[in-house]
Parts: structure tokens; sequence; C-alpha cells
């Protein structure tokens, strides 16, 4: 094709998913697109890292998972290294607390711990590696469709193909769908929902798909990007034609095939696919859609996101304020917490400083008072404050579509089903694939969707 006659894509937001959108489109269609990627504020969204006292810190989009094959792609293709999330040799125990009263507490996987897990909990520790393990499996069967150019116009369709099983995991809480699976209660309230909050800053009543990606993102092997996880986005978009250092504030049909971006710069360009990569936010109003069919802007598949503030502080906590001795991370389960987790951290180059610093996970800025009771000792802090994750106990209560109209995509839809690095680099796949089939002219055979058997999605 000429140059003039690339098919225009135009990506609104430059997170992890929007500057992947634009890599895979870019690998699918090579010169026969031309793409933007529209971010005003900073390449990479919610993975990011900040600095405290010179040192950069993960602040949020943090680890993914060993098998999460799209994260390991891109660093192997980037040449980059990982570090392996695991415990540092100065591991002082982990806490599950409720406020400051200590329910379990582990200091390493010993005979010991072991056993004073098999004492609280029975056999539901054992359980729980090949009960995520298996949900691992069959999700990783998404790599086999995206191999074979499939797309799906709904997350639960792209699930559905892979295993049934996992749509169904739409319509169970993590309580309901554990308790089949014969955990225990302790075990549930404690462990899972230790794992949901440090996760998700939320509670085990959510659907049981990300209250599994939830604890998979415990169970792990766990892997971050060495250097800052960061670079995966910064890398990814440099397939794009242009970065736009601005805001779109609407969209608009033209006609069935093209739509026009308007930016807050006021500056108009028309394309031939929109890739919306930004959530969808109530009370945020951020993209307006104009001249779509009603049903479209009713805003069905707008929802709330959960406030998470994580401060970075530098200091000697007041273990006593958490109830115990030293420990390494502790997690809290009390609903109404002023805390919902606490950790050691290491630096993204994965150094301990030698004065130990700390994340701690809260819903509310926490103010000097309460780190004054939490830390003997401040001698720097910062916070970083987002909506970090849809609140999945609102509605919408299944994942919206990613085809919101012919030729316009959602990528955040795939949060819905669960928010992490690699469901938005799975949900970047599925668009640049149906975008590229579209535009190459091909139809994949590909297994079938979830609407034949959950008529209500
Ligand atoms: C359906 C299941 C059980 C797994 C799907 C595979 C998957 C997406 C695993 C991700 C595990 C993980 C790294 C979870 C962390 S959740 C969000 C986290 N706080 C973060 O992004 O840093």
């Amino acid at each position: 094709r000429k140059p003039q006659d690339a098919k225009r894509i135009g990506i609104i937001g430059g997170g992890i998913g929007g500057c992947a959108s634009s890599l895979f489109l870019r690998d699918a269609l090579r010169n026969d697109a031309y793409i933007v990627v529209y971010e005003a504020e900073n390449i990479s969204g919610r993975v990011r890292s900040v600095k405290l006292k010179g040192n950069e810190y993960e602040a949020g989009g943090s680890i993914f998972h060993e098998k999460n094959e799209l994260c390991q792609r891109l660093v192997k293709r980037f040449g980059l290294k990982t570090l392996k999330d695991e415990d540092d040799n100065n591991n002082q125990g982990t806490l599950i607390n409720y406020g400051s009263k200590v329910l379990f507490r582990s200091s390493d996987w010993s005979v010991f711990n072991a056993m004073k897990a098999f004492y609280r909990y029975g056999f539901s520790p054992l359980k729980l590696k090949p009960w995520v393990d298996d949900y691992i499996t069959k999700f990783a069967r998404i790599y086999d469709l995206f191999g074979r150019n499939c797309s799906y116009s709904r997350p639960s369709d792209l699930m559905f193909a892979a295993d049934a099983e996992l749509v169904d995991m739409f319509f169970l809480s993590l309580t309901d769908a554990m308790r089949k699976a014969g955990f225990g209660e302790l075990f549930i309230t404690e462990v899972a929902g230790a794992a949901m909050r440090v996760n998700y800053n939320q509670e085990t009543s959510v659907p049981a798909f990300v209250g599994s990606i939830s604890l998979a993102g415990m169970e792990g092997p766990l892997h971050r990007v060495k250097g800052g996880n960061e670079q995966l986005p910064h890398l990814a978009c440099r397939s794009a034609d242009t970065i736009s250092p601005t805001r779109v504030v609407s969209v608009k049909l033209l006609n069935d095939t093209r739509f026009q971006l308007v930016d807050d710069a006021g500056q108009t360009d028309t394309f031939d696919f929109v890739v919306l990569a930004s959530p969808l936010v109530r009370d945020r109003t951020n993209v307006e859609f104009i001249g779509f069919p009603v049903h479209f802007t009713a805003g069905d598949w707008v929802g709330s996101y959960q406030t998470t503030v994580a401060t970075f502080v530098e200091g000697e906590p007041n273990f006593e304020y958490f109830g115990s001795s030293a420990f390494s991370a502790a997690f809290n389960i009390d609903p109404n917490g002023r805390w919902s987790s606490i950790g050691r951290l290491s630096t993204v180059t994965g150094n301990f400083p030698q004065m130990p610093v700390w994340k701690l996970f809260s819903r509310a800025s926490l103010s000097d008072k309460s780190l004054s009771e939490m830390f003997l000792r401040v001698t720097a802090k910062t916070e970083v404050d987002w909506k970090a994750y849809p609140n999945y106990s609102e509605p919408p209560h299944y994942p919206p579509p990613f085809m919101l109209h012919s030729r316009l995509f959602y990528l955040n839809a795939v949060e819905w089903a669960g928010s992490a690095m690699e469901m938005s680099l799975i949900a970047a796949h599925n668009i640049a694939n149906a975008i590229s089939n579209e535009i190459l002219g091909l139809h994949p055979q590909c297994p079938l969707a979830a609407r034949t058997r959950h008529k209500d999605l």
C-alpha cells in the first residue's frame, strides 16, 4: 500500500494497554497502518514507579505471573530482564491481621509453618495452588487462540472460547467459588481476604474470576521487570507514528466507517478505527461520544473505580501498632481498617536500601497523625493516589464489550473481568487481531463464543 492508503488508527490512552495495542497493530499491519496514541499525562499510565530518596519503587501494576505469556514475550523482545518477586533472605514474616489483632503469622515455608497453617486452616492451604494453577492452565488457551489470529467482541466470549468454566467464574463470588471447591471458611476469610485486600483493596464478595487472579498474584511464581515495569509501555509505544500529548475530548461518528477525534488542544483528526484505552469512569466524563446510537451512550458500561492510596515511607515501623514484633509484610482484612497492607520494598533494580522503605496501601490518604502512630520514625515519604481498579461490587456486574460499535473498541472492558498488566495485554492483542483481520481481509476459524451458553451476556 502507498502511505496515503494506510488505515488510520487512533488510540486514546497511552497506558500499557494503549501502547501494547499500537505494538501489536504494527506487528500485524506494518506499513498498512498509521497509528496515533493520545496521552495527555504520562505514557505508561498506572504502570509506574515513584522516586524516594533517589531510589525508584513500583507504585502501580507491580507484578506478573510466570505463566503470563504476553508480559514474558515483551520482556524478551525488548531485551529486558526480570526479577523474581521472591522473599528476600531477610524475611521477617508475613501477618494476616484484623486491625491490630494478628490472626496468622508465617515466617517462611518451613515445616513448622506448614504445621501452623494446617492447625488453623486444615487442608485448605494445600488445595490452593492446584486450584489456581488449573484456572491458569485454562486461561493460557487464550494464547493459542491468538496464535490463530482469533478475536472476540467481548471479554466473556474470549474467556468462553478458552474454557467455558472461566465464564462461570464471572457469575459466582470468590467466596462461593472457594466454598464449592471445598476451601474452609476461615481460609477464605483470612487468606483469600488478604489477597483481595493487597491486590484490589476489596473483599471476597467480588466475582471469582478477579478473585482467582488475585490469588494467582499471591501464589506466584511472580516476576517484575528489572529497572521498572514502565519500560514495557514506553518501549511498546515507540511503534506509534505519533504520540499526541493531548486528551481526546470527543469521538464523533462521521459515517458508518469513520470517526472524528477532537483533543483538548482543539485539534481534529479522522480515523478508520478507534481504540479507547482509558477507563470509562462514573463521575469523570472523560470522553464525549457524538452521533452514536442511544444504547451506546446510555452509560451501561461506565463503572466506578476503587481509590487506592499507596504511601511510600522510609522509616522504622511501630511494629506494636500492627500487633507484632518485626515483620516483612502485613495484610489487614478489617474492611473498615485505616490501612489495607504494608510491606517492605526493594527498588526496581531489586536492592533493599539500607534504611528500609515500606509501601502502605489504604483506601484514603493517611494523615500525619496516622503515620506517626504507625511509624516510630519517618525520614521520607511520598504518596500516590489513584483510581486503581474497578469497584467490582458495583455495576457493571459483568465485563462490557470490547466492541462498542463497528470499528470502535474499548480496551479497558477487560478490567471488569480482572485488572492486571497481563489482562491489558490480552485486550490489546484481541483488539489488534480484530482490526488487522478486518484490514487484511482475514477470516480465521475460531472456537465459539460465550453467548451460546450464557444467554444473559
Ligand atoms: C484466571 C486466573 C486464575 C489467572 C489468569 C492469569 C493472570 C492474569 C494472572 C495475574 C496474576 C497477578 C500478577 C495478579 C496481580 S493483580 C494486580 C496487582 N496488584 C498488580 O497489577 O500489581
